[in-house]
């Protein structure tokens, strides 16, 4: 079978990628598998261990290191993310097309390995928006959320790495765009 494209969305705190992500997974045809990651942070209200992320203490998260099985790994704002290596081999040789949803340390970790994948950068209409929809999502305290809109612009200036970069301006077209981007790439693969 023809293995899948794998798939990389960056953008910074609160820009919209797991809101965009979830519209994307309502098109069947884009045939897309989502990696979950390991973290050390805690869960959010209403985020399962999982589901959203495999919730793990620093001890677990840095066994996986050690053992080699994590695709990449970065510190983000005081906590640790990875991406599990053994499912996305397992995925893409399935056929899906796997999308990491990842900050821009791991990612440039992933280019490096897979230079043929696809990446794709997200950023907001402005950094006020940014900043409003970091707030409005109500998951961080305060210093948190200064913290990550201060990471956001270095992220931002980082976009160039990546082969796409979309504006989130409505979910709709965000989404549309970004699928419109893996369907060639898919006709291409
Ligand atoms: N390098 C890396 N980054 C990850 C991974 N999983 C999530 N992230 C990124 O870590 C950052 C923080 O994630 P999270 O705490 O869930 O906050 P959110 O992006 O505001 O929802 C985001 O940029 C995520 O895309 C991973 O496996 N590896
Ligand atoms: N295009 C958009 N316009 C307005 N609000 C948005 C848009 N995309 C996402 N949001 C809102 O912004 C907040 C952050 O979105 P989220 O998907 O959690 O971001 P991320 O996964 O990038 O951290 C959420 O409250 C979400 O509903």
């Amino acid at each position: 079978m023809k293995k899948g494209l794998l798939i990389i969305l960056s953008g910074p705190s609160g820009v919209g990628k797991g809101t965009v992500r979830e519209k994307l997974f309502e098109d069947a045809t884009l045939n897309l598998a989502y990696s979950i990651s390991m973290t050390t942070r805690s869960p959010r209200p209403g985020e399962k261990n999982g589901r959203e992320y495999f919730f793990v203490t620093k001890e677990e998260f840095e066994k996986k290191i050690e053992e080699g099985g994590l695709l990449e790994h970065a510190q983000f704002v005081g906590n640790y993310y990875g991406t599990p290596k053994a499912y996305v081999d397992q995925l893409l040789s399935e056929g899906k097309n796997v999308l990491l949803e990842i900050e821009v340390q791991g990612a440039l970790q992933v280019m490096d390995k897979a230079p043929d994948a696809l990446t794709i950068f997200l950023v907001p209409p402005t950094m006020e928006e940014l900043e409003k929809r970091i707030r409005g999502r109500r998951t961080e305290e305060e210093n948190i959320v200064q913290e990550r809109l201060n990471k956001a612009a270095k992220e931002i200036a980082t976009k160039d790495n990546y082969k796409h970069v979309v504006v989130n301006n409505t979910v709709e077209q965000a989404a549309s765009e970004i699928a419109e981007i893996i369907k060639e790439n898919i006709a291409q693969h």
